[in-house]
């Protein structure tokens, strides 16, 4: 077997990204996804995402998180995914494209950050404790006091397992970092770890900060572990439309798959 792929990062969210215009990928081979997702014996990634053709818009999004699974919506996989069609010569700085949970449309600025419209979120529900809301994936926001020695893993896996079970969530640690900031470190399922940045967890936590009345901008900024990402968004008469992920992306390698597991 001999299949390119390429390497992309997006604020530290890292993902293996496959052309499979030509449908050559073993898409339902999910010891495979997990294998070469895998960091020491395999590519190393927190994600898989294959770039495929579609009858409605420019291309199609499918992604896997490390664990083999198929996923709802990656924002920083859509956001690399859209620098490889272009790199790939699919696009050029506008597109539409169809994901798990629908069409996005997204623009590479001229300072080459990739600006990716989210889905339009109505549903925030409100806890004492916490925020839960799904901005393509499932996420549970939390305000905590310190947050650079909370232990993510450890803190993460109980809230995902413990209030959400098998299905499980994403869980975002947050802290106020000055106006409109905020410091943010993600526990994402399916990666059953802490990741450098995850794009529907930042994008889940400008919304809720703004719910909750910690923000009262529709610009918020956003410091991940890997890096800064920024939110924008209006409000709508039942939550958020028009919202957008906005950050950079880098492709880091290419290289070919020469193995089966
Ligand atoms: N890293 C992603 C989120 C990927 C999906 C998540 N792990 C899940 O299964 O819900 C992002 O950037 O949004």
């Amino acid at each position: 077997m001999q299949l390119p792929f390429y390497k992309y990062q997006g604020t530290g969210n890292d993902f293996i990204m496959v052309d499979n215009r030509e449908e050559s990928f073993p898409v339902g081979d999910m010891e495979y996804i997990s294998f070469l997702c895998d960091r020491r014996i395999g590519i190393g990634a927190d994600g898989l995402i294959l770039l495929e053709n579609d009858s409605e818009t420019d291309f199609k999004m499918v992604y896997f998180n490390s664990d083999g699974n198929q996923s709802s919506m990656c924002g920083n996989g859509g956001r690399c995914l859209v620098a490889f069609a272009r790199y790939l010569g699919i696009i050029q700085n506008t597109t539409t494209f169809n994901a798990i949970d629908g069409m996005h449309a997204a623009t590479i600025t001229d300072d080459n950050r990739v600006k990716l419209q989210m889905r339009d979120v109505t549903d925030v529900k409100e806890k004492p404790d916490y925020t839960f809301l799904d901005t393509g994936s499932p996420h549970h926001v939390q305000l905590v006091d310190n947050l650079k020695m909370l232990d993510v893993a450890k803190e993460g896996a109980k809230l995902r397992y413990g209030m959400y079970g098998q299905q499980g969530s994403n869980i975002n640690f947050v802290e106020p970092n000055g106006a409109n900031i905020f410091k943010v470190r993600t526990y994402e399922r399916g990666v059953e770890d802490e990741t450098l940045s995850c794009g529907t967890g930042v994008t889940a936590v400008a919304l809720a900060m703004h719910h909750t009345k910690r923000t009262d901008s529709n610009r918020v900024r956003l410091h991940a572990e890997g890096g800064e990402l920024e939110v924008e968004f209006e409000v709508a008469t039942n939550g958020y439309k028009n919202v957008f992920l906005i950050g950079p992306t880098k492709m880091v390698f290419k290289g070919e798959i020469v193995c089966k597991n």
